[in-house]
C-alpha cells in the first residue's frame, strides 16, 4: 500500500491509479493542513507536502463560491508543481448574517489572521438577535497538472456561542457548537471533530470518488 498514491480520476473511472508518490496539499493554513494530513493518514500516502513547504504562491481567491476558490487553488498548485493537488476552501456561514462571512471568512480575520477579531465581528454583527444558527462549509478540489479537477462539498450545522470556548482547532472553532454536542469544535478532541466536520464530509465524498479501492 505504500509507494504510490491510490488516486484515480473520476472522468476516467477505469483509468490507472496515479503512480507518482507526491500529493500537494494546496493550503497555506497550518490548521487546515494538519486536519487534511489527519484525514489522509489512513491511506498510506508516501509524500504529502503543503503548498507552503513547496514555496508555491498563495493565489488570489477571486471565485464567487467555495467550489470556485477550491478549484482555482488546486489547479494553481497542480500546474506549478506537476503533482496532483488537493485544495480546501471553507468558511463559516451565519444564517442571521445572510451567510456571512462565508467565502470571506479568512478575510474577516485581516492580513494578520486575527481570529479573535473575526469572532468579535460575528458577535457584534449578530447583536442581540436570537437566531444563532450557522454552519461551516468546505469544498475540497483535487486537481491534476493537465487541468482535470473534481470537487466535493461538506457542511456541518450548529449554533454560534459567546464567549468563545476552547483552544483546540483553528479559526472560528471556539464559537461554533455543532448540533448534538455540548462543546465547541475548539473544545473537542480532533478525532471527534473529524467524525462530523464539514471537511471530513467532503473528504469522505472525495475518497469514494477518487481513491482506488484496490489500493486505498
Ligand atoms: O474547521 C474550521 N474551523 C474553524 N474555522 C474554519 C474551519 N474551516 C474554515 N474555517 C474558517 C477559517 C479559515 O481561515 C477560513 C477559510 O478560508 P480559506 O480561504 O478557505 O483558507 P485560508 O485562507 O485560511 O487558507 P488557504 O486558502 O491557503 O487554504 O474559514
Ligand atoms: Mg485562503
Amino acid at each position: 500500500m505504500h509507494g504510490t498514491i491510490p488516486l484515480v480520476r473520476t472522468a476516467r473511472p477505469s483509468g490507472r491509479p496515479f503512480a507518482g508518490d507526491t500529493l500537494v496539499v494546496a493550503s497555506h493554513n497550518t490548521g487546515k493542513v494538519r486536519e487534511i494530513a489527519d484525514l489522509l493518514a489512513p491511506f498510506g500516502l508516501t509524500r504529502v507536502v503543503s503548498a507552503g513547504e513547496l514555496g508555491l504562491p498563495e493565489p488570489e481567491e477571486t471565485g464567487a463560491s467555495f467550489a470556485a476558490n477550491a478549484e482555482l487553488k488546486a489547479l494553481a498548485a497542480a500546474r506549478a508543481s506537476g503533482h496532483p493537488a488537493l485544495a480546501d476552501d471553507s468558511g463559516l456561514e451565519v444564517v442571521a448574517l445572510e451567510g456571512a462571512p462565508g467565502i470571506y471568512s479568512a478575510r474577516w480575520a485581516g492580513p494578520d489572521r486575527d481570529f479573535g477579531r473575526a469572532m468579535e465581528r460575528v458577535r457584534s454583527e449578530l447583536g442581540s438577535g436570537r437566531d444563532r444558527r450557522a454552519n461551516f462549509a468546505c469544498a475540497l478540489s483535487l486537481a491534476w497538472p493537465d487541468g482535470h479537477v473534481d470537487t466535493f462539498e461538506g457542511r456541518v450545522y450548529g449554533d454560534i456561542v459567546w464567549p468563545p470556548r476552547g483552544d483546540r482547532g483553528f479559526g472560528y472553532d471556539p464559537i461554533f457548537q455543532p448540533d448534538g454536542h455540548a462543546v465547541t469544535f475548539a473544545e473537542m478532541d480532533p478525532a471527534d471533530k473529524h467524525a462530523i466536520s464539514h471537511r471530513a464530509e467532503a473528504f469522505r465524498l472525495l475518497v469514494a470518488a477518487c481513491f482506488d479501492p484496490a489500493t486505498g
